[in-house]
C-alpha cells in the first residue's frame, strides 16, 4: 500500500470498506447512510464533541475512567453503575478483539456466560456487533468512547462508530509501537488512515466524532516532548482525513512542574504544528492520564497516586483526566472501586478548579524546554518524509529519531534511555539518534548529575530501574536503598 499523506479516495475507501466489513459476519449489519442517521438522531448530551467543547469553554476538566467486560448486560451494568460519577463513559475493548482474533473473543463470551462472570479484559465489540453496540448506547444518558489498542482498528470503528459511539481513541504509531511487537509501522499508519478517513465521512456527514491519540504510549517514564511528537503526527495524520475534533493525551509523569508544563505545551505545540499546516476549524482538547506506571498494592498508597494525578491534570487545565482505581496493582477493578477512584478525583479537582492556575519561572522553562525539544524531532521528522509526514514517521522510527522508551515493537530503535532528575523530572539519559539540541541536551546531563552528586552515585541504568519501582515502593524519586 503506498504510504502518503492524503485523504483516502471514496473509490479506494468504499473498496477497502468491503473488505473490511467481511472481517466477521457482524461487519454485514453495518451501513454508513443509516449509521449516520443513528448519529444524527443522538442528542448533544450524548455527544463527546460536545462534552469537551463546554469543558474548555467553562474550564472544566472532565473525568472520564476506563471499563470494559465481556458480556452485554454486565457492561450496561457498569457503564449504569459509573455514570453518575463521571462526565463521559469509556467501553475498554478486550485483547482479542484488539488483535483482529474475533473467533477467539466468540469462545471468551461463551465461557464467561458459562461463569456468570467476565473472563475478558474488556467488551467485545465486534462480536456484540451492531445490535448489542446499540443496546448498551441506548442504556446510557452520557457519551461513550472505545479505547482499546488495535493496529487494525477498521472493523472495530465501522461498528461502533454506526452503533453510536461518539469518541474513537487511538492511532497507527500510539497503538502499535507500545502495543505491538512485528506489524510494520507503514501497516498501522495505513490502517489508521481508513478509521481517521471514516471520522472524516462521518463529519463531512454532519456528525463530529471526537478522535484521541494514545497519549502515555508504554506509560513507563515517557518524556513530554516523546509522546507530544506522536500526538501532533497522529493529529495532523487525522486532519489529513477529515477529522476536525482531536483530543491530544499525555500521560503523568510525577513532577508537578513537569506535568503542567506537558500539558500547556501540549495544546500550544497542537495549535502552532496544526495551523501551520494549514488546516482551521478544528476542536483541539487535552487529556491527562493518571499514572500509567506500576501502582502500589496497598488501596490507602493508591489513593494518594490518583490524587496527585488528579490535581496535576486540573492545576494543568486539561479538558479531561483518565481516572485510575485502587485496584490498579490487582488488574481489572470492581466497580466499586472504580467509583472510589472517581470519586477521589471529583474531591481533588472540585477544591483545586476555583483557585488560580499556579505559573512559575520553573514551569516556563520547562515549557519551552518541551517545546524546543518536539520542533527539533518534528523538523527532522518533516525532512525525513520530503513533504509526506507518513514516510517522515516510519524513517523516524526506523532511523531511531523517534525512539520511545520501552516499547516492545521491533519498529522501535529502543535506545533512548530516560531518568528523573533530583526533584523527579524526566531527563533523557541517553539520546540515541534523538535530534536534541545540545544545549538541550547539557540541560538534560546537568540535571542529572545534580541527582548523581545528591545521591553520591553515578547516572546509571540502575537509577532507571529504581525509578520504574519508584512509585510503587512509595515515592517519586528511586533513591538508592
Ligand atoms: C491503557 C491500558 C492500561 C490501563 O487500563 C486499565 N484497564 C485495562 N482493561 C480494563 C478494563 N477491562 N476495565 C477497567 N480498566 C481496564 C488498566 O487497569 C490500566 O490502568
Amino acid at each position: 500500500l503506498p504510504l502518503e499523506n492524503k485523504a483516502l479516495s471514496r473509490d479506494a475507501f468504499e473498496q477497502e470498506r468491503e473488505q473490511t466489513l467481511g472481517g466477521w459476519p457482524t461487519g454485514a449489519d453495518v451501513n454508513f447512510e443509516e449509521g449516520v442517521r443513528y448519529q444524527l438522531d443522538l442528542p448533544p448530551e450524548k455527544r463527546f464533541s460536545e462534552a469537551m467543547r463546554k469543558a474548555d469553554e467553562t474550564g472544566a476538566t472532565l473525568l472520564q475512567p476506563r471499563a470494559g467486560v465481556a458480556l452485554l448486560q454486565e457492561q450496561i451494568e457498569l457503564l449504569t453503575g459509573l455514570q453518575d460519577v463521571c462526565d463521559v463513559l469509556p467501553t475498554t475493548i478486550d485483547a482479542y478483539t484488539r488483535h483482529n482474533r474475533y473467533q477467539e473473543a466468540d469462545v471468551g463470551i461463551a465461557r464467561s456466560r458459562e461463569a456468570g462472570r467476565s473472563l475478558m479484559n474488556g467488551f467485545p465489540a465486534v462480536n456484540h456487533g451492531l445490535r448489542g453496540c446499540r443496546e448498551l448506547v441506548e442504556a446510557l444518558s452520557k457519551p461513550v468512547q472505545v479505547r482499546h489498542g488495535t493496529p487494525d482498528a477498521r472493523l472495530l470503528a465501522e461498528i461502533t462508530l454506526a452503533a453510536g459511539f461518539t469518541s474513537y481513541e487511538g492511532g497507527g504509531i500510539c497503538y502499535n509501537i507500545p502495543y505491538a511487537k512485528s506489524v510494520p509501522l507503514a501497516r498501522s499508519i495505513r490502517h489508521w488512515q481508513y478509521c481517521d478517513r471514516l471520522v472524516g465521512l462521518y463529519e463531512e456527514a454532519g456528525v463530529r466524532i471526537n478522535r484521541e491519540p494514545f497519549g502515555p504510549l508504554t506509560g513507563t517514564l515517557v518524556p513530554p516532548f516523546v509522546s507530544h511528537c506522536v500526538m501532533i503526527l497522529e493529529g495532523l495524520l487525522a486532519l489529513e482525513q477529515g477529522v476536525r475534533c482531536i483530543t491530544l493525551g499525555y500521560g503523568q509523569a510525577g513532577n508537578l512542574v513537569q506535568d503542567i508544563a506537558a500539558i500547556r505545551s501540549l495544546r500550544e505545540l497542537g495549535e502552532e504544528f496544526f495551523s501551520a499546516a494549514g488546516y482551521e476549524g478544528y476542536q483541539l482538547s487535552t487529556v491527562f492520564h493518571q499514572w500509567m506506571g506500576g501502582f502500589p498494592e496497598e488501596e490507602s498508597k493508591a489513593y494518594g497516586v490518583i490524587c496527585l494525578g488528579a490535581a496535576a491534570a486540573s492545576l494543568a487545565g486539561a479538558t479531561k483526566v483518565i481516572v485510575k482505581t485502587p485496584h490498579e496493582a490487582e488488574g481489572v477493578p470492581t466497580l466499586a472501586a472504580n467509583r472510589d477512584g472517581l470519586k477521589a478525583t471529583r474531591q481533588m479537582i472540585n477544591m483545586l478548579s476555583e483557585q488560580v492556575k499556579p505559573t512559575s519561572a520553573e514551569i516556563e522553562l520547562e515549557t519551552d524546554m518541551i517545546k524546543r525539544e518536539v520542533r527539533a524531532v518534528l523538523s527532522k521528522v518533516f525532512e525525513l518524509g520530503e513533504g509526506n509526514i507518513a514516510v517522515g514517521t516510519v524513517r523516524a522510527f526506523e532511523s531511531g529519531v523517534m525512539d520511545i522508551p520501552f516499547a516492545p515493537a521491533q519498529a522501535n530503535a529502543g535506545v533512548l534511555m530516560p531518568v528523573r532528575d533530583d526533584h523527579g523530572a524526566l531527563r533523557v539519559l541517553e539520546k540515541g539518534n534523538s535530534p536534541l539540541p545540545d544545549d538541550v541536551l547539557a540541560f538534560h546531563r546537568d540535571k542529572i548529575d545534580e541527582r548523581a552528586r545528591s545521591e553520591g552515585r553515578e547516572a546509571s541504568f540502575k537509577m532507571v530501574v529504581d525509578d520504574v519501582n519508584a512509585i510503587s515502593d512509595g515515592r517519586l524519586v528511586g533513591r538508592p536503598k
